[in-house]
């Protein structure tokens, strides 16, 4: 995908492997995502995804390999199974709340505006205690979006949204690569997700059973019956 140690690697894994419990979840994982590129990570159910993203943010060590990160924390953005949103707070009190924790100076109509932006303006004031998941994971998407990463690790990050929602998802991920962000992108939506990537990582059988363009990904699928 990019040579090592090129100045624009974003994220590095070399021959990283995990087990829990001795079982292990895959092994040998080697890849480098350069600035700009989108890598879609798919796989059956328990193939390992999650477990991957977790390694690719620190939140889980591998029990082999190692993991480099060419961006400092605060550059990064996780959109998954976690929301972090604050239930006892606003919507526009949750996004206040994350722009203090990452020293952002925003004003009232910037927070508005971006609420707008993923369809919750009229529940800017509601308790997001009252939230369903989907809108949920819409005020997740305003914190993402508000922080301008350059590394977002996007885990089912349509889980819980109506088809209008996934619209904005997906133009939102759109625009965040034209202005030069790295993606990691769990999708189970391959057909609709694969032309916004540049890569695909597909884990089956406790391996990488194919890394390379996604525009190769269709035929690849068809000559191995995937
Ligand atoms: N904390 C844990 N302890 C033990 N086993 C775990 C743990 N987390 C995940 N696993 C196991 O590791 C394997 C990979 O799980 P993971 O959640 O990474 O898969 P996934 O590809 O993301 O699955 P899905 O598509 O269902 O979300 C599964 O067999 C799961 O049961």
């Amino acid at each position: 995908m990019q040579e090592k140690n090129n100045q624009n690697m974003l994220l590095e894994l070399d021959r990283v492997s995990h087990f829990f419990d001795q079982r292990l979840v895959f092994k040998d994982i080697t890849l480098s995502l350069g600035k700009g590129q989108v890598l879609l990570l798919a796989g059956p159910n328990g193939a390992g995804k999650t477990t991957l993203v977790n390694i690719m943010t620190g939140l889980i060590r591998p029990v082999h390999g190692t993991v480099q990160a060419g961006v400092p924390s605060g550059k990064t953005a996780y959109l998954g199974h976690h929301t972090f949103i604050y239930p006892g707070l606003s919507a526009l009190e949750n996004l206040r709340f994350w722009a203090g924790m990452y020293s952002l100076d925003r004003s009232e109509k910037e927070f508005l505006d971006l609420l707008a932006l993923v369809g919750l303006k009229g529940f800017a004031y509601e308790n997001a205690r009252t939230f369903s998941r989907g809108m949920s994971q819409r005020l997740s998407l305003a914190r993402v979006l508000m922080l301008e990463p350059e590394l977002i690790f996007l885990d089912e990050p349509a889980t819980g949204m109506d088809a209008q929602s996934r619209r904005m998802l997906r133009e939102e991920i759109g625009k965040a690569r034209q202005r030069g962000a790295s993606m990691v992108w769990v999708s189970h939506s391959l057909e609709e997700d694969l032309d916004l990537a540049d890569f695909v990582l597909y884990l089956e059988n406790k391996k990488q059973a194919y890394l390379g363009p996604a525009k190769d990904f269709r035929d690849h699928c068809r000559e191995n019956q995937l």
